[in-house]
């Protein structure tokens, strides 16, 4: 699949690095003379990110093809992102731009934050094919994409999106701003008057938000919240205890204080004083990082963003490379990021499981182990596992994994790993016990035909004697030795 993608500030820098890290290659066009410093920075920063988010071998990123048109960037393109600056006669002129060079078929889907498909489409040839796909900011980590524009190119579109880890959310009918900025605008402006008026901080604003419910809509929103606000009588309770408040005059919603220089300089001041120590990439990483720590919490409570970051690390085991031939298998590989290095300067222990756990589902998945299969309730355990560390790893290294089986029955299979360098010294060995299970049940079942006989398979290839250190445990300490 061929992507494009037209403007890389803030929003296209994000859908530029969403792109690559899910493997695809993407061609970019920006006029602006530092683009290609901006999109680097921030693909730096993504990675760094994804990398930290993901347990799963992330698949092999795509490249930045840079183009010095829209219609070189759009040639033979499928999809296509636009996200220059919010001005639509830009706009008009970017998408009129595009079809002109791109295929027919090619889909081109908007960041616009307000203008509706209807007025992206006035002068289009053909108008079907252009949608508004509406992200958030940071593009590379929050999944949601509003989807606006309907029929059969917004599904075409929403299955491209869902492939690079988003959650499409499809909005039935065209309205300015759609939804989340519906919701948004109506937040920043109270913020502004309460700036205005003199009554808080952007400081204290944030805290209460940071530290109060931007918490709960981090992970249920608005209406799920505040159901539960309604006690045990619930939604209904709610709407009858606070529903009156709604008409106090509370709200200052369509009116906006007057953005003039006072104002501005008033909240620029207080911004600076609140975030000015730090660089706008510190932040961005600040914010980043905290974000990764979210969706991590929520992954382990199987909750909300959480399933899309699960779903996706399942997209990334099943495209794990078939195995070169050859025995031990190669079918795994992992290169130590900064984040995995410890205060010793070397790659952290329990990373060390991580790259054996991961080189453990990529044979789960060699064998016909993988989601598809999970689905159906039934899964491999690690129910042992030993692992030697033998030399120190430091950031930046590439490992490998090769794979051996040292034996399987009916029901369990016994995997021995090593991990290496790439000058092929040996830097840990992991040796694992598994079993199948059945996991509504939660206890070892036989495995099906299939199963057996592809370990059937891998076990005719393992004919070198085991290791000597298989089956071992750690070393007792004798009594001379403690005393000496
Ligand atoms: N910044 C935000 O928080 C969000 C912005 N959006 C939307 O994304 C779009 C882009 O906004 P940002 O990235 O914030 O703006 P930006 O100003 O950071 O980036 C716009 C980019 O478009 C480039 N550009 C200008 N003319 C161009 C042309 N003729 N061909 C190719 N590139 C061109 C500029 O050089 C710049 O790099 C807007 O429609 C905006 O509403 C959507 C979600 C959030
Ligand atoms: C400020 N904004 C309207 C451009 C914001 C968005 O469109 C979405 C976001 O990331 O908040």
């Amino acid at each position: 699949m061929k992507i494009a993608a037209i403007g890389g500030g803030v929003i296209g820098g994000g859908w530029i690095a969403r792109f690559i890290l899910s493997g695809h290659d993407v061609a970019v066009h920006d006029p602006h003379p530092e683009a290609q410093r901006i999109v680097g920075e921030v693909l730096a920063n993504a990675t760094r990110a994804w990398e930290k988010l993901f347990q799963a071998p992330l698949p092999r990123p795509g490249r930045i093809l840079w183009a010095g048109s829209v219609a070189e960037a759009v040639a033979g393109a499928d999809y296509i992102q636009e996200s220059v600056p919010e001005r639509l006669d830009l706009k008009h002129r970017i998408i009129a731009e595009i079809e002109a060079a791109a295929p027919e078929t090619a889909l081109i889907g908007s960041s616009t934050s307000g203008f509706k498909p209807s007025e992206l489409r006035q002068g289009a040839r053909h108008p079907g094919r252009i949608l508004v796909a509406h992200p958030f900011n940071p593009v590379y980590l929050l999944p949601v994409v509003e989807v606006v524009g309907g029929g059969e190119a917004a599904g075409r579109a929403c299955e491209i999106l869902t492939e690079i880890g988003m959650k499409p959310v499809r909005i039935a009918r065209e309205i300015d701003a759609h939804i989340g900025d519906r919701l948004l605008e109506a937040v920043w402006r109270e913020a502004l008057w309460l700036v205005h008026d003199g009554i808080a901080t952007t400081e204290e604003i944030d805290d209460i938000i940071r530290f109060g419910f931007g918490l709960r809509w981090a992970q249920m929103g608005l209406f799920e919240t505040y159901r539960i606000a309604g006690g045990e009588a619930g939604m209904r309770h709610f709407l009858g205890q606070f529903g009156p408040a709604l008409k106090w005059p509370w709200t200052k919603l369509m009116d906006v204080p007057d953005l003039d220089d006072a104002l501005i300089d008033r909240i620029a001041g207080q911004s600076d004083a609140q975030s000015g120590q730090h660089s706008i990439r510190e932040l961005e990483r600040i914010r980043d990082d905290n974000l990764v720590g979210i969706f991590q919490a929520l992954k382990a409570n199987d909750w909300g963003v959480g399933q899309t970051v699960r779903a996706q690390e399942d997209g990334f085991y099943a495209r794990q490379p078939a195995p070169a031939s050859g025995y031990p298998l190669r079918i795994h590989q992992a290169r130590v990021t900064g984040g995995w290095v410890d205060y010793n300067g070397h790659m952290t222990e329990f990373r060390y499981l991580q790259v054996l756990g991961d080189a453990t589902d990529a044979f789960l998945i060699h064998i016909g182990l993988d989601a598809d299969y999970r689905a159906q309730g039934r899964s491999a355990y690690t129910v042992e596992t030993h692992i030697r560390h033998l030399a120190e790893v430091k950031a930046g290294e590439l490992l490998t994994v090769e794979t051996r089986l040292l034996g399987h029955d009916a029901k369990r299979f016994r995997l021995h790993h090593a991990i290496l360098r790439q000058d092929g010294t040996e830097v840990a060995t992991g040796e694992h016990m598994l079993l199948h299970v059945d996991t509504g049940e939660g206890r070892a079942i036989p495995m099906p035909p299939a199963l057996l006989e592809a370990l059937d398979r891998v076990a005719a290839q393992d004919r070198a004697p085991h290791p000597d250190h298989a089956g071992a445990g750690i070393r007792p300490i004798r009594q001379k030795e403690a005393t000496a």
